[in-house]
């Protein structure tokens, strides 16, 4: 199963909002259809969006690239529709900037196509790699056998493949040290249920869903020794944008005294922001609340507030686990570290 693969002439989209239910591929043969997919939730995941972008920034300059119009503003234009499509997650405006580098590097050449198809196909095959190596350095932290809650999909469908919290979760799973996994439903559009239930399972992987609102009675009960996340976005303190629902399991987890870890790569890191104050968060449509599978389940017309995801505060967090390690707090200085590998990339 791979939420995105690229066809050479189109891209392969896994329909993430039929799952369970039905296994159904959407064919991506313009920039447009991959936005409506990324703004529909068909593909999701900060990383998995990263790499969807990617590809549409190809099938988009392959569009303007058969008319005249292959200009700089039409790119800006089609660069800014694509990143407009989710706001919160950093890699979807990483992967189009860092397409529009290229652009810049090889605009005058009679190959820019190729460089471009190159570098998104690069994009998608380095955050298969980054997930394996953050996955090793996450499995260390555990040494015994461990029951580990975790919230919404980090998995393969968000990402391009293995996934970082639950990459994290299946490669500390392969050591013999994950004894049962607790999955956050995770409401309203129910990730955790739809979706990371049913790729551990998959796996084989021992699961257990539970609503969100049971996350606090599960860890009260010592049911689970450790919480795992992913990220949509981290600041330059440590601050971590993730979806909804993740800041409360944080403050249980502090409660508690269970260890809370956030597990993202390098790519999930925004270093022009000092504090998750500065971060945009995505506000859904109430009918995401208000309907479930079609059914009404609240009075016409009551006011909602749907923001998508929500911000836990670097106090909250044990560690951070990227493809250079574990980071700790102070996070400022660990992630200033941090910084200078970027430059590499
Ligand atoms: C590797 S995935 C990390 C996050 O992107 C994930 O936890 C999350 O919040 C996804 O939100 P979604 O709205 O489903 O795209």
């Amino acid at each position: 199963m791979q939420a995105i693969s690229w066809k050479g002439s189109y891209l392969s989209l896994l329909n993430q909002t039929l799952l369970p239910n039905k296994v159904e591929y959407i064919q991506c043969r313009d920039y447009r259809t991959v936005a409506k997919a990324i703004k529909n939730l068909e593909v999701r995941g900060a990383p998995a969006i990263g790499a969807a972008a990617a590809f549409a920034m190809v099938l988009g300059i392959r569009e303007l690239a058969v008319r005249p119009e292959l200009t700089d503003e039409k790119i800006s234009v089609l660069a800014k529709e694509l990143k407009k499509t989710r706001p919160t997650a950093i890699n979807l405006a990483w992967a189009v900037d860092r397409m529009l580098g290229v652009v810049q590097r090889y605009k005058q050449d009679s190959d820019l196509l190729d460089k471009l198809e190159q570098e998104a196909l690069l994009i998608a095959e380095e955050d298969k790699q980054v997930n394996y190596r953050l996955a090793q350095y996450g499995a260390q932290l555990f040494t015994q056998p461990t029951a580990i809650l975790t919230h919404c999909n980090s998995g393969t469908l968000a990402t391009v493949d293995y996934g970082t919290a639950l990459g994290v979760i299946r490669r500390t799973w392969s050591e013999g040290n994950v004894s049962r996994v607790f999955a956050d439903e995770t409401r309203p559009l129910l990730q955790g249920s739809r979706l990371t239930a049913w790729e551990l399972m998959q796996d084989h992987i021992p699961v257990t869903l539970i609503t969100d609102s049971m996350a606090g009675w599960v860890m009260k009960q010592r049911m689970v020794q450790a919480v795992i996340v992913g990220a949509d976005r981290i600041t330059s303190n440590g601050d971590v944008a993730n979806k909804i629902g993740t800041y409360s399991v944080a403050i249980l987890a502090k409660e508690h005294n269970i260890p809370f870890y956030v597990a993202a790569p390098l790519s999930t890191f925004d270093f022009s922001m000092r504090s998750g104050d500065e971060i945009p968060i995505e506000e859904r449509k109430p009918e995401e609340i208000t309907f479930l599978s079609g059914v009404c389940v609240a009075p016409d017309g009551v006011p909602v507030f749907n923001p998508a995801f929500d911000v836990t505060p670097n106090s909250l967090i044990t560690g951070i686990i990227t493809e250079y390690g574990v980071l700790r707090t102070p996070y400022e200085i660990s992630i200033e570290k941090l910084k200078a590998k970027k430059g590499d990339m």
